[in-house]
């Protein structure tokens, strides 16, 4: 007999919703969650694409909030099944303070996991980082690591420290009775450095080469492997959490999930240009063209730059200390644990994530970025 057919009954809410990754998360859900009756969007910038997502079949809840506000989140997450916590400043160039940074990535998912004790909503999954675990400061690498690879995941910096803090609170809130005496079920998924459409660090690298004459010049040795995972691909992996929670919540319940897929490693600047070079840029130099000494006091002039000019206006350059640090030491992950435990597998070939990645920053050429 045929299976009935699942009535759309499950309201989702996705927090940061408006973000490069939770725009892909909203979007994969309207095509891949047919048990959807409403999804909730919850950012405190909305963006004008969410009208048209308001045709479909399924209610498209926008609502404008700010998760440091507990009221807030308590607002939009009642009445929800599964709240996908995506909201967060991802902030390694000096735009933010850290106390703005605590605020916001663990004050905030403080209040997200109040709002589910608080209403009775059973599943939580958490947009975590790979920078939870690494580079620590003192420059280790993680060549091909999993899950439970010893590594000492020491930070300094506040985004690390930020997410590490918010990903022990959602960890450890698994298993806590909600309102209604059910338990919460909860998860974190760690994405390496995700790239696709709408990345802006990508859209930074593209314009500063448009603006040096479609020339990039090499800062990092090409050794250095950094893990990288197309943005649809993160997007699936939330979408298949949220559907396998309930089912195999004592497997899943509490479990850290690192996001992969076939992307290649390569270095970052390496791994851009599969994407910058067809658009076309060149990167200049088979090796660092500057000594890694004269590139340190670079970074460092413009960290004195970034702390002098505050008062006045907010220069935030993509090398500083820590990216020049986080770009240089290898960060790579080979592991299979989302697929043994929920069936995961990536949505997307490396041939479709180059293409429609490349696709998008071609358009970008005519673009006002
Ligand atoms: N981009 C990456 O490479 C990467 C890698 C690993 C993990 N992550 C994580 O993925 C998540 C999304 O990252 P992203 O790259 O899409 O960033 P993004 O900045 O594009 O999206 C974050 C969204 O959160 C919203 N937001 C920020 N502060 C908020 C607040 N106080 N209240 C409500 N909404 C708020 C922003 O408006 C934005 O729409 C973050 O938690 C980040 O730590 C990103
Ligand atoms: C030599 C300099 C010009 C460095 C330029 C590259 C630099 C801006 C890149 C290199 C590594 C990038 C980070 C890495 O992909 C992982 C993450 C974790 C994620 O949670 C947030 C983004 C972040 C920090 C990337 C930011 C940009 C970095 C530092």
């Amino acid at each position: 007999m045929a299976e009935p057919a699942q009535v759309p009954s499950l309201v989702y809410l996705v927090t940061g919703g408006c973000g490069f990754l939770g725009e892909h998360i909203v979007r994969m859900l309207l095509e891949r969650e047919p048990r959807l009756r409403e999804l909730r969007v919850f950012d405190l910038h909305l963006s004008p694409w969410l009208e048209e997502l308001k045709t479909g079949p399924v209610q498209v809840t926008a609502i404008q909030g700010d998760v440091t506000q507990a009221h807030e989140v308590a607002a939009a997450v009642a009445g929800s099944h599964v709240v996908i916590h995506t909201a967060g400043l991802v902030d390694v160039f000096g735009k933010a303070s850290p106390q703005t940074i605590h605020r916001v990535n663990v004050q905030g998912t403080q209040n997200v996991i109040e709002a589910c004790m608080q209403t009775g909503t059973q599943f939580l999954i958490y947009t975590s980082s790979m920078e939870v675990v690494g580079p620590n400061v003192k420059g280790h690498p993680f060549y091909r690591g999993n899950e439970d690879t010893p590594y000492e995941a020491v930070h300094r910096h506040p985004y690390p420290c930020s997410k590490a803090l918010a990903e022990q609170l959602v960890l450890e809130a698994n298993g806590r009775k909600v309102n209604g005496g059910l338990p919460l079920v909860t998860c974190a998924l760690r994405p390496t450095g995700i790239y696709g459409e709408g990345h802006q660090v990508m859209r930074d690298f593209y314009n500063q080469g448009l603006r040096f004459g479609g020339r990039l010049f090499r800062a990092i040795p090409a050794s250095v492997e950094h893990g990288r995972v197309y943005v649809g691909n993160v997007a699936w992996m939330h979408v298949l959490v949220a559907r396998e929670l309930e089912q195999r919540a004592a497997l899943m319940g509490g479990q850290v999930y690192f996001c992969y897929d076939k992307s290649p490693y390569k270095s970052y600047e390496d791994f851009n240009m599969e994407f910058l070079g067809p658009c076309g840029l060149r990167l200049i130099g088979t090796h660092p063209l500057l000594p890694y000494w004269l590139l340190v006091l670079l970074a460092t002039l413009n960290a004195l730059l970034q702390w002098l000019l505050r008062p006045l206006v907010l220069y935030t350059p993509l090398l500083n200390p820590y990216t020049l640090a986080v770009a240089n030491t290898t960060f790579t992950v080979s592991t299979n644990k989302a697929q043994r435990h929920f069936g995961y597998k990536p949505l997307f070939s490396w041939e479709e994530s180059k293409a429609r990645t490349i696709q998008w920053v071609q358009a970008l050429e005519g673009s006002a970025w």
